[in-house]
């Protein structure tokens, strides 16, 4: 291996950290905790680990944590409604409603009844349109947590070939928007895009984000590129237990790349410690101060 390690586990708690003191800064000002809302519905194993990881962050950060359980069996309107109790409270900073959400519930209307300023992941349109429109929005926190990484790799983006691989609302599309923020070159891959591995060939900056374990392989890096794996897979292994991967084949990459993020110890941790931060910047929003600095 010649490539560095970026090591999102130690990135996340340097950020968490300095969320904490402006945290206590935001108190002494404001006279109340930053308040974080998240909703779950259904029991997925997986989900509730991502949750009770959020809800651990919240509360280590000094800020409030309010959590909602419910039943897979809740209808829409049910959650709807739940939503707009959350939007109305003035104790609740940040909404997060676990995705996937089940069959029966249409996501996006969920996502476009959270009040905009109060979306920490940053789905609603609102946002989405702030962000191609270089407004001031929520940004989602996967992307702002490959940013952040990619920023303290390189410096400047600026000018840079960046191939995104992958499209979706959450990841693929915002962070093509942060990196053409940034001044680099987009790419935006996917299923479609023909001859993928000669796109990815030309790429200074690799993000994968397409939920397909390995798939980005060790001869489509460019000699010294940086590559963020956005990827969390469990493939199986023979004591049953499965092992999570990347979208990228790690040890090839290695090789090549100048520097690579793990899965796990990536860009997983970022994404939590990014949402504490946009919770913050929620709270800041909300009683009318200037967004804390040095985040
Ligand atoms: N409304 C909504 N917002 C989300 O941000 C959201 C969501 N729904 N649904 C699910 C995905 C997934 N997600 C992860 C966050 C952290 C890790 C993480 O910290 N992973 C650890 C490993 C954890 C493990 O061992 O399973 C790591 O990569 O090192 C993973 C996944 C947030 N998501």
């Amino acid at each position: 291996m010649t490539a560095r390690r970026i090591d999102g586990k130690a990135a996340a708690a340097a950020l968490r950290e300095r969320v904490a003191a402006g945290v206590a800064a935001f108190r002494a000002k404001a006279g109340r905790a930053p308040g974080l809302a998240t909703v779950l519905v259904g029991e997925d194993p997986a989900s509730a680990v991502y949750i009770r990881s959020k809800n651990r962050a919240t509360a280590e950060a000094g800020m409030e944590s309010f959590h909602h359980q419910l039943p897979d069996t809740i209808s829409e309107a049910e959650l709807l409604d739940l939503v707009g109790r959350l939007n109305a409270d003035p104790a609740v900073d940040g909404i997060l409603v676990q995705l996937p959400l089940p069959g029966h519930i249409d996501a996006s209307r969920v996502i476009e009844t959270i009040e905009p300023s109060k979306d920490v992941d940053g789905f609603h349109a609102m946002n989405a349109g702030r962000l191609a429109t270089g407004l001031p929005a929520m940004v989602p926190c996967t992307p702002l947590g490959c940013l952040q990484m990619l920023k303290d790799e390189l410096g400047s983006l600026s000018g840079a070939n960046a191939v995104v691989i992958g499209r979706s609302n959450i990841v693929g599309k915002p962070m093509a928007q942060l990196l053409l923020g940034e001044s680099a070159t987009v790419t935006i891959a996917h299923s479609r895009t023909r001859d993928l591995p000669d796109v990815v060939r030309r790429a200074d900056v690799v993000v994968a984000a397409v939920g397909r374990p390995e798939m980005v392989r060790g001869d489509w890096i460019k000699p010294g590129a940086i590559v963020i794996d956005v990827g969390i897979n469990r493939v199986p292994t023979d004591d049953g237990k499965g092992r999570l991967v990347g979208d990228v084949a790690f040890d090839e990459a290695a090789e090549v790349a100048a520097a690579i993020t793990p899965v796990p110890g990536g860009v997983g941790p970022m994404t939590i410690a990014m949402l504490m931060r946009n919770t913050l910047v929620a709270a800041h929003r909300r009683a009318g101060l200037n967004d804390p600095e040095g985040l």
